[in-house]
């Protein structure tokens, strides 16, 4: 299967993505990830995104695209992928577009994770990130100081996300709004929207999307 998915920062994408391509056994793609990778390597790709990053701006697409789809050629991702965090503008939903078409396959769903604005803020100012994965997400109370914890799963330190500070977030809801939600039209002129509420248990949410990925596979 090729999946995108979508929704505003702290839908709970990269946790759902996680568990998600792990059921459906397809890799689980994000750029936001990929950048961080560059970032602690310190590469000049990773210099680059941090200073977009930290503003809670878009990195540029020339470089984006460019590593999404080298991502997305490597053997691991011929049969099938979940993108979480690309496209994250109608030109990049474009190139994709082109790119799957040059390949001869097509997507078979997008993911569309709803929350309401007010529960995003909170999620994410609450927000720790172990350093071992970043698919081991936890959250502390709204605007407590912030407070190292170790990992529940692994051990490993926890921290906060340098564009997870309360006004970074507020801008990313921002280019949110003003740039990432118009690919759900896009992508419903093709028929592949799927909308689920991602409030509730992670379990439960994760269920949620598993049976309307489903549906939409068969209907
Ligand atoms: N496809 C993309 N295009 C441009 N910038 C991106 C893309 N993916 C990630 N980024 C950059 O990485 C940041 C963090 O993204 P991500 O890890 O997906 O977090 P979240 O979904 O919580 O916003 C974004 O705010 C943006 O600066």
């Amino acid at each position: 299967m090729r999946i995108v998915l979508v929704g505003p920062p702290g839908a709970g994408k990269g946790t759902q993505a996680a568990f998600l391509a792990e059921n459906l056994s397809i890799p689980h793609i994000s750029t936001g990830d990929l950048f961080r990778a560059n970032i602690s390597q310190q590469t000049e790709l990773g210099k680059l995104a941090k200073s977009y990053m930290d503003a809670g701006n878009l990195v540029p697409d020339e470089v984006t695209i460019g590593m999404a789809k080298d991502r997305m050629e490597q053997p691991d991702a011929v049969n099938g992928f979940l993108l979480d965090g690309f496209p994250r503008n109608v030109s990049q939903a474009e190139a994709l577009d082109v790119a799957l078409k040059a390949d001869d396959v097509k997507l078979d769903a997008v993911l569309d994770l709803e929350v309401p604005e007010d529960e995003v803020v909170k999620r994410i100012a609450g927000r720790r990130i172990c350093r071992n994965d970043s698919a081991h997400v936890f959250h502390v109370a709204y605007k407590q100081p912030k407070t190292e914890g170790v990992c529940d799963v692994c051990g490993g330190e926890l921290y906060q996300r340098d564009d997870d500070k309360e006004e970074t977030v507020r801008k990313r809801l921002e280019v949110y709004h003003s740039q990432t939600e118009p690919i759900i039209d896009h992508y419903r002129a093709q028929g592949l929207v799927v909308t689920i509420s991602a409030l509730g248990e992670v379990a439960e949410v994760t269920e949620r999307a598993m049976s309307a990925l489903k549906q939409s596979d068969e209907g």
